[in-house]
């Protein structure tokens, strides 16, 4: 396609330069008394066809170039839901949806006026600078002499073009990134009286793209009026080497006047030509933002179709419980810091509950994100039913694995939605089972308008309780054989934490359920309990017997464990 708009382009090129010659005709014809018509028949064909099929290529052209933007985006869009959690951990979100949306947008000026647009204006350059030469050689020099001058000097102007654009791109993914976190924080931006400052944040990367795009137009700038300048110059050097020959006798009139004309007409390509390597250069900068993207590495599909094959598979069949074991687990997020995870082995027996305790920051929610191979551990091993998480296709682990998030996020949309987010093929009855399961059924019947109810971010507001449950609710709904569920520190009122034991009492007759316990009813009710400090793991037993023998799950016990559950902690006694 770019190929049919260039020639189409070029056609209509072919068409404007036929027209000094046709002109030249029509005063020839004046000149020698002939006729009139067959000259300005001519030049008026010439004029509408090289319009219209000028106006052709350019549709042409144009239509392309948004083909190639929609495939770019298409590409990322595809790209960006694969990417690796530690990259996504170090690019900034709102950095990378400017990238998907204002950077793909300056690939149009790549196919239009960089490639095709060039190719054109070097062919009818080409064509024009022959039929001069056809007309008059010293003419000709002199003119190109004139445009060599200027054609080194826009040469220098390219590159910084290049440079200033990407630099404001690079400020306008920062301005991005920065209303993104205030977006995210909306709420806590407000409280904090903070609207000034991170306002300031913005406008300020705001101002850096602003300045960026000013030095790049500036040099446009320079390079267009260069190239303004030097067909003038060449015009007036022209006219009067011309002019001389003419008055000589050298030169016939009616030449001169097609070589004026011309020389007016390479204003045109050459202008092209400009305006086509400084696009160039805008959509170059573009692409090396777009490639920092395209070049990540993602992870294998983790859809349901997921190819990666059949397993050494587990023993156990699917939906059955599975077993979880981590053997010398070593794991750092970065480099240099201290590991995460130190050296830590422990095994989750498969059905019933198995409790993670520990300070904060001792590691707890990093085994879960291994588990999930959202990173992966540095050295050591971890297994499901004996077959090490790496032998699995990522779909296939994931699928197995229930993940409950501490947020429990609720998705704008219907409750309906948010259920059947990780199972979207779900039935009424099982989605009915599993919001009994979850007790919220009562919660659906309040709803005005039952499961269809909008929640989330604008619609009905969930309790932190009713989150969570909704949180465990759509993990079920995926029948995983391991419920991992990091639990909310904020506190539940009576009945909620009530509910809460009841419903992972419930899944744990029937799926392996890993917690993350921070509250006491949770973990006396866990059949193992894993104790863990600055990354390793420093007793695992029941609750009484870790009272009994470990000093750091004693006072956890009784300070932090009950001092964010202290209901159920008077009747726990
Ligand atoms: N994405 C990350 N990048 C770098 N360091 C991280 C990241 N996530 C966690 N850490 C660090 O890893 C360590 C273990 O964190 P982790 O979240 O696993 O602790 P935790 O036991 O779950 O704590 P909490 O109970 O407060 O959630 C902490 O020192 C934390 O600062």
């Amino acid at each position: 396609m770019l190929a049919l708009g260039g020639l189409l382009g070029l056609a209509g090129s072919v068409a404007g330069l036929a027209e000094p010659l046709a002109a030249k005709m029509v005063i020839d014809a004046f000149g020698s008394g002939a006729s009139l018509t067959g000259p300005l028949l001519t030049l008026t064909v010439l004029v509408l066809s090289g319009a219209a099929i000028s106006a052709l290529g350019s549709y042409v052209l144009e239509r392309t170039a948004e083909g190639v933007v929609l495939d770019a985006r298409l590409s990322l869009a595809g790209r960006m839901l694969r990417l690796r959690v530690p990259d996504v951990d170090r690019l900034k979100p709102g950095d990378l949806i400017s990238r998907v949306t204002a950077d793909t947008t300056l690939l149009r000026a790549v196919c239009t006026g960089g490639v095709t647009n060039g190719i054109t204006a070097l062919f009818m350059l080409a064509g024009c600078i022959g039929l001069m030469a056809y007309m008059d050689a010293v003419l000709l020099a002199v003119t190109l002499g004139v445009l060599a001058v200027v054609g080194v000097s826009a040469l220098l102007i390219m590159p910084r073009i290049g440079r200033a654009t990407r630099r404001a791109q690079e400020a306008l993914g920062a301005m991005g990134a920065a209303l993104d976190r205030a977006l995210q924080a909306f709420r806590t931006v407000k409280a904090a009286g903070a609207e000034g400052r991170e306002t300031d944040v913005v406008r300020d990367a705001a101002r850096l793209a602003w300045r960026r795009g000013v030095t790049a137009a500036g040099w446009s700038a320079v390079a267009g009026t260069s190239t303004w300048l030097a067909v003038q110059l060449s015009f007036l050097a022209v006219l009067g080497v011309g002019g001389a020959r003419v008055a000589n006798g050298t030169l016939e009139v009616s030449s001169l006047i097609a070589f004026l004309l011309y020389l007016f007409y390479l204003a045109g390509p050459i202008a092209m030509l400009v305006e086509g390597a400084v696009q160039m250069q805008t959509g170059l900068a573009a692409i090396t933002r777009l490639r920092e993207i395209s070049d990540l590495e993602i992870e294998p599909t983790t859809g349901p179709s997921d190819p990666g094959g059949t397993p050494a598979d587990t023993a156990s069949p699917e939906g059955a419980p599975a077993a979880l074991a981590l053997n010398d687990v070593r794991f750092r997020y970065v480099p240099d810091r201290p590991p995460a995870l130190d050296g830590v082995s422990f095994e989750v027996p498969a059905g019933g509950m198995t409790a993670l305790v520990g300070p904060s920051g001792a590691g707890k929610s990093t085994i879960f994100a291994l588990l999930e191979r959202f990173y992966e551990p540095d050295s050591g091993t971890i297994t499901i039913d004996g077959v090490d998480l790496r032998a699995l296709p990522l779909g296939r682990l994931r699928g197995m694995l229930g993940y409950v998030e501490q947020d429990a996020p609720v998705l704008s949309g219907t409750l309906r939605e948010n259920l059947v987010f990780g199972a979207p093929d779900a039935t009424d009855d099982e989605v009915a089972d599993v919001l009994a399961r979850t007790r919220l059924t009562d919660l659906v019947r309040r709803l005005p308008d039952g499961l269809d109810t909008i929640v989330g971010h604008r619609g009905q507001a969930l309790s932190g309780g009713e989150r969570q449950r909704v949180a465990i609710a759509r993990a079920l709904l995926r029948r995983p054989r391991v419920l991992l569920l990091d639990e909310a520190t904020s506190q539940l009122d009576a009945v909620n934490e009530m509910r809460l034991r009841e419903v992972i009492d419930d899944v744990a007759a029937t799926t392996t359920v890993l917690v993350i316990a921070h509250r006491l009813s949770t973990v006396t009710s866990a059949q193992r309990i894993v104790v863990m400090e600055a990354g390793r793991v420093r007793a695992v037993g029941t609750h009484d017997e870790l009272v009994a023998a470990d000093a750091l799950y004693r006072e956890l016990a009784t300070t932090q464990l009950v001092a964010e559950s202290p209901v159920t902690a008077s009747t726990e006694g």
